[in-house]
């Protein structure tokens, strides 16, 4: 990874608000929209981010952190800083090279790389450009099982090291502004894993089929393309024994299997009870449950549950390097990062995913250097306290 840079390359975009900013007047309405809201009100994707308020950072001096190392290992790799790029859908709608701009700065920068199953480009091609990095395949378990132990086969003969089985949409959340702007996936882009049978052995849906026995609610968010699996995602059937047992034999010996969208320590217990091998605390960037917690104020519970037995990561508003700082200190062992690269692909492509990067992970390295702390496994709770609403500061 570069080092943390006093001149930064791009001086209308210093931080990842600019990026936000800039990346709004790159996207047509629709595509905007439905990377940026959250469900509802969107009180829950507002909190996501302001959460990370009530932290303050308790940095120590006289250190040498002259060398400071913001590696972090995830799923048996060695990243470059302990962010990794979250599962989005449809990454073409920012950028036509979509996950394989996202996947080549991935690879670029060392960051590990999580894949929506509702990619517009192939698992396989995602694969070959971001290599190493690119370890996760996110997984909707869809009610028709051999679609997803399809998906599953491809994954694990293309090299990726994990699935991160979403478990936050048993149905859709409501999103307005989808609704409003009548969302659908232009008819150029495909939701490349599945249409025209380009999972090699797949099937072809004819449109309107997979919405049988779903309300309109549910429904409109699949977007119109000829050929889409969208409605899908949300399968109300799942539970833990049945399914994560069932996934767990797919995935055999070769891939991990998270669950991601866990907020509470019950459930957190439960995945450690069917053997899963982590947890994403998740609350799908505020686009399901709104008036969920905030992904930040969910972790300490089930960090606290988890007692280091499997790895817990956390995304979710998560916009400053010192967001990531606080995240770990809490306890959280890797973070994930979401619309700030869709915002970086409708900026530049490739570039402006470099961009995204470069800019999060430097200033986490400039926080751990500020914070007196030259080793990611080093960031403790004692670098953390938090303040109330009268200002009244208590340690951890
Ligand atoms: C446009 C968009 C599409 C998403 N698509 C998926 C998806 O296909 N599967 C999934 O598990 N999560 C999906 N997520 C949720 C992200 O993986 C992640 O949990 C969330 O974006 C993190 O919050 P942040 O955007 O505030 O960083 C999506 C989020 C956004 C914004
Ligand atoms: C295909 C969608 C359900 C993708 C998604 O998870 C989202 O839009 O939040």
């Amino acid at each position: 990874m570069p080092p943390p840079s006093a001149t930064p390359h791009d001086l209308s975009c210093l931080h990842l608000r600019d990026l936000e900013r800039i990346a709004a007047d790159c996207m047509d309405r629709q595509t905007r929209d439905y990377y940026n809201e959250g469900a509802d009100a969107s009180m829950t994707l507002a909190e996501n981010h302001t959460a990370y308020n009530k932290y303050r950072i308790r940095p120590r001096v006289l250190r040498d952190v002259s060398r400071v190392n913001p590696s972090a290992s995830v799923l048996d790799f060695t990243a470059s800083c302990p962010i990794g790029v979250a599962p989005t859908a449809m990454q073409c709608l920012a950028h036509p090279d979509g996950e394989i701009a996202t996947a080549a700065a991935c690879k670029e920068a060392g960051v590990a790389m999580g894949l929506s199953s509702f990619a517009t480009k192939s698992l396989e091609d995602v694969k070959a450009a971001g290599g190493d990095t690119a370890r996760v395949l996110q997984l909707y378990l869809f009610e028709e099982r051999e679609e997803s132990a399809r998906l599953i086969r491809r994954a694990r003969k293309a090299g990726y090291k994990a699935v991160f089985l979403t478990v936050d949409t048993p149905v859709l959340g409501r999103r307005n502004l989808e609704i409003k702007n009548k969302f659908k996936l232009p008819p150029h882009l495909r939701i490349a894993n599945f249409a025209d049978g380009a999972n090699g052995e797949g099937k072809e849906e004819k449109s309107g089929d997979s919405e049988a026995g779903y309300t309109e609610g549910e429904k409109r968010v699949m977007p119109r393309g000829p050929v889409t699996f969208h409605s899908h995602a949300a399968n109300p059937t799942l539970e833990w024994g049945r399914d994560i047992t069932w996934l767990k034999k797919e995935c055999g010996e070769d891939m991990k299997v998270y669950v991601k969208g866990v907020a509470t320590a019950e459930d957190a217990l439960l995945a450690i009870k069917y053997g899963v091998d982590g947890i994403v605390v998740s609350n799908h960037g505020g686009r399901q449950l709104d008036g969920a917690l905030a992904t930040v104020d969910a972790l300490p519970e089930i960090v606290e549950a988890v007692q280091k037995k499997i790895p817990v990561h956390v995304d979710g508003g998560i916009r400053h390097g010192t967001d990531v700082f606080k995240a770990l200190a809490l306890g959280a062992d890797f973070v994930w990062i979401g619309r700030p690269v869709l915002w970086g692909l409708a900026y530049k492509g490739k570039e402006g995913v470099d961009l995204c990067l470069r800019l999060i992970s430097d200033e986490f390295k400039l926080c751990m250097a500020l914070a007196g702390v030259t080793s990611v496994k080093d960031i403790s709770k004692d670098y953390l306290v938090k303040i109330d609403r009268s200002g009244f500061v208590s340690r951890l």
